[in-house]
C-alpha cells in the first residue's frame, strides 16, 4: 500500500485554498493548513477530519511576518511527509498605482512574491533528495493583462507564472512537478478584502469549478493550467511566439532599427 503524501496549503482559511483542502482531503491526503485566522482553520480542520478521516494540522501564520514565514519554511524543510505544497495565499490590489502606500505595496509583494518563492525554495532541497514532490503556485490571468489596471498585483502574478515555468524546467528532470494555476475572476472573499465591489460582476467562476479544473490540470501534469481559457491554442500560440522571440535575439549585434544612420 502506498502512503499518500501530506499537502501543505497556504491561505487555506477561505476561497481557493479552503477548496483545495477539501478536495485533497477527499482524495485521502493528510493536510497542513496555513493562514492567519486560526479559528477558521480549526473549524475547517475539524470538518475535514470528521468527513474524510484524514489528519489535519493547523499552523497560524502571517506570511508577511518574517518569524511566521520562517516557521512554515522549517516545517516544509523538516517534515518528510509533506509531498505537495499549494502556494495559494495571496492578496489583491485596492486602487490604482497612484493610490498605493508603502505598506500596501510591501504587503502585496511580500505575500504574493516573497513568501511564495521562499516556501517553494524551502521545500525544494528535500523534494530533490527524494526525487519526488509537487508545487502548485496560484497565479492569475491578471498576470497577462496590464490592461486590467492592477499593475502591482498583475506584476506579482506575472512573476508567479515565470517562476513556475522556470522551476518546472529546472526541477522536472529530478522528479519534481511544478504547476502554475491561473484563475480568472472567481467568487471568493478576495474582492471584499480588497474593497472591490464584485456584486455587479456577473462573469465569475465558482470556486468549486475552478479548483476541480485546476486538479484536472494537476492530474495531467500540466505546467500551466488556465481554467477559463477555452481555446487552448491561444496559450500554445503565445508560448511559441515567446520562444520564437528568443530565437530572434542576436546578442552580438544591435538591431538595424537602433543603428543611427549617417
Ligand atoms: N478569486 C479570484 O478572482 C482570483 C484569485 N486568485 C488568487 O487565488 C489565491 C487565493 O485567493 P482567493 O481564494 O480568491 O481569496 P481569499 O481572500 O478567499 O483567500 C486568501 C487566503 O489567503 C490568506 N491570507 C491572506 N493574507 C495572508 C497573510 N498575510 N498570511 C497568510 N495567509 C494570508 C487568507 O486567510 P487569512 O485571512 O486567514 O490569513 C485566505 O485564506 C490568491 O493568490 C489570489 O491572488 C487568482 C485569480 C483570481
Ligand atoms: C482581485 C483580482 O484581481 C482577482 N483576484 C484576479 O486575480 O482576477
Amino acid at each position: 500500500m502506498t502512503t499518500l503524501s501530506t499537502v501543505l496549503i497556504t491561505g487555506a482559511s477561505s476561497g481557493i485554498g479552503a477548496t483545495y483542502a477539501e478536495r485533497f482531503a477527499r482524495r485521502g491526503h493528510d493536510l497542513v493548513l496555513v493562514a492567519r485566522d486560526e479559528a477558521r482553520l480549526d473549524t475547517l480542520a475539524a470538518n475535514l477530519r470528521a468527513s474524510h478521516g484524514v489528519a489535519v494540522d493547523v499552523l497560524r501564520a502571517d506570511l508577511t511576518h518574517p518569524d511566521d514565514l520562517a516557521t512554515i519554511e522549517t516545517r516544509l524543510r523538516d517534515d518528510g511527509r509533506i509531498g505537495i505544497l499549494v502556494n495559494n495565499a495571496g492578496l489583491a490590489q485596492s486602487g490604482g498605482f497612484a493610490q498605493q502606500n508603502p505598506g500596501a505595496i510591501d504587503a502585496l509583494v511580500t505575500l504574493n512574491i516573497t513568501a511564495l518563492t521562499r516556501l517553494a525554495a524551502a521545500v525544494t532541497p528535500r523534494f530533490l533528495q527524494s526525487g519526488t514532490g509537487a508545487i502548485i503556485n496560484i497565479g492569475s490571468v491578471v498576470g497577462f493583462a496590464p490592461e486590467f489596471g492592477m499593475a502591482i498585483y498583475g506584476a506579482t502574478k506575472a512573476f508567479v507564472l515565470f517562476l513556475s515555468q522556470g522551476l518546472q524546467l529546472e526541477l522536472s528532470p529530478y522528479g519534481i512537478y511544478v504547476q502554475a494555476v491561473l484563475p480568472a475572476a472567481t467568487r471568493t472573499e478576495i474582492w471584499q478584502r480588497a474593497g472591490i465591489d464584485a456584486s455587479a460582476m456577473s462573469d465569475m467562476m465558482e470556486v468549486d469549478a475552478l479548483v476541480d479544473a485546476a486538479l484536472v490540470g494537476f492530474d495531467r501534469r500540466e505546467t500551466v493550467t488556465i481554467p477559463a481559457l477555452h481555446g487552448e491554442g491561444r496559450w500554445q500560440a503565445l508560448e511559441s511566439a515567446r520562444q520564437g522571440l528568443l530565437s530572434d535575439l542576436k546578442q552580438a549585434h544591435v538591431a538595424e532599427r537602433y543603428q543611427r544612420k549617417g
